[in-house]
């Protein structure tokens, strides 16, 4: 069995990002999203990125963005990834010559076999809580048996993940990958050692069951 990857989003500092990996993350995300209290500059992500060790996925957020800012930031932090929260269509997330996920808030109706098709050249569909107005980063679960057994891409289960349900999460879903943020805070914006860790062990507790 593979075990299930590890995306911790959020990241706002070194010394948060540098915990991250060495309680076993193997992505860390940078909101590019100026309304959010987790928002960050592309100077100082460039900073953070550069401490990393090598093998880290670097994950850059953006909420209906224009072209031409993903692109300054591009052009100053080394991501390596992309994910589009917003209502961006497959051609806008193919347009920026890196692998992106599509993240989907997950509302009655929302068919994601439907959208694995619309987003096919993504490279898996991240499924979050819908909240009107936020496009992100709710802490609120959603119901996970609504999602379908195959959706044709690889699932990344995000919203409303702690500790304290990750296991279970784990266990019940069998995602690709899960991806936290609010959960492993202790502040908002800024990230508890103590709870990265404690998330991390609980995946590998749920890959065990
Ligand atoms: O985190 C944010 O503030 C945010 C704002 C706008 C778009 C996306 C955002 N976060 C995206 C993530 O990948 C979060 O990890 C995901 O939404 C789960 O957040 P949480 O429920 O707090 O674990």
């Amino acid at each position: 069995m593979t075990r299930t990857r590890v995306k911790i989003c959020g990241m706002r500092s070194v010394e948060d990002a540098l915990a991250a990996v060495e309680a076993g993350a193997d992505a860390l995300g940078f909101v590019f999203y100026p309304p959010s209290k987790r928002a960050i500059d592309a100077a100082l992500c460039r900073v953070i990125c550069q401490a990393l060790p090598p093998f880290v996925e670097r994950v850059g957020l953006f909420v209906d963005e224009a072209p031409e800012q993903v692109r300054k930031v591009l052009s100053i932090a080394p991501l390596s990834l992309l994910q589009f929260h917003g209502d961006e269509n497959a051609a806008y997330c193919e347009s920026f010559s890196l692998p992106y996920i599509k993240a989907v808030r997950m509302k009655p109706g929302t068919d994601l076999i439907a959208l694995a098709q619309t987003y096919s050249s993504a490279q898996a569909l991240l499924v979050d809580a819908y909240m009107p107005g936020m496009p992100g980063g709710t802490g609120l679960t959603f119901d996970w048996q609504v999602l379908p057994d195959n959706v044709g891409k690889p699932v990344i289960l995000a919203g409303g993940l702690t500790p304290d349900n990750i296991d279970i999460a784990v266990r019940g879903v069998r995602p690709y990958a899960v991806d936290v943020s609010g959960g492993v805070e202790s502040a908002p914006g800024k990230k508890d050692a103590a709870l990265i860790s404690q998330f991390v062990q609980g995946v590998l507790r749920g890959d065990a069951s």
